[in-house]
């Protein structure tokens, strides 16, 4: 088994709410069952990227926020980034570059995977899922945008997460192979029973995903 199914009751989010300044942002409170992908929509400079900074543990102090976010009954507000093991997807899927292919998904394999074959195979055999066989020894550099983006995905995936952050990493990508990479981060969320929070200003990802949408205004007034 390459990736192993997370027995989680979901995602929580509770009363959470983030201002900047006089400015509310987000206000939400929303339930993500394992597997099923919440949306969160709105123009650029509302505050989708500020939502996943909070609930990764990187928000910047100049934003206020207060709420509760737990996964499983985790609480994850009360962890180091680190600890929270939130697997996050951004819009540059942002390889090592001085590392090659292989090296950047095994680097994610939590540490506890000691044997380096052990960890070799992983590896491999995540990227032979992402329909990237043989391509552990090549450099990143010499990828396709799609290409990169399966390796960032598989690099997630063997990672453990609680939980996935998406923040738009479909945008870069041309029609054909943005539905693809949705349909395939989408799939593979669903069979390791991941809670999934993609934003997105793209209706098409949203409708893609399925699931509930929640959308914020450019003057930071949050609504359903
Ligand atoms: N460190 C910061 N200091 C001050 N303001 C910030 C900081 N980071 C973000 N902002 C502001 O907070 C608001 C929300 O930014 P955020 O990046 O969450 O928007 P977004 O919806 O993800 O936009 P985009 O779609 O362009 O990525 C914006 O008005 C932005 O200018």
């Amino acid at each position: 088994m390459i990736v192993q199914r997370q027995l989680t009751n979901g995602l929580s989010l509770s009363n959470v709410l983030i201002r900047l300044g006089d400015v509310s942002l987000i206000a939400l409170t929303a339930d993500v069952p394992p597997g099923s992908v919440f949306t969160v929509m709105g123009p650029s400079g509302s505050g989708k990227s500020t939502l996943l900074s909070f609930i990764g543990g990187f928000l910047d102090p100049v934003f206020d926020a207060e709420g509760a976010v737990s996964v499983d009954g985790v609480d994850l507000l009360s962890l180091e980034p680190q600890a929270r093991r939130a697997g996050i997807l951004f819009q540059d899927p942002l390889l090592f570059p001085h590392m090659s292919v292989g090296a950047n998904v095994s680097f994610a394999i939590p540490a506890d995977v000691r044997d380096r074959r052990l960890r070799r195979q992983i590896a491999a055999d995540i990227l032979a899922d992402m329909n990237l066989p043989d391509f552990a020894d090549r450099d990143p550099a010499t990828l396709s945008g799609g290409q990169k983006g399966r390796v960032a995905l598989a690099r997630v995936l063997v990672s453990r997460p609680r939980l996935l952050l998406l923040d738009e990493p479909f945008s870069k990508l041309d029609m054909e192979l943005r539905a693809q990479m949705r349909t395939l981060v989408f799939e593979r969320a669903r069979t390791a029973g991941l809670p999934v929070i993609l934003v997105t200003h793209d209706e098409a990802d949203a409708e893609a995903a399925g699931g509930p949408v929640h959308r914020i205004g450019m003057k930071g007034a949050a609504h359903d």
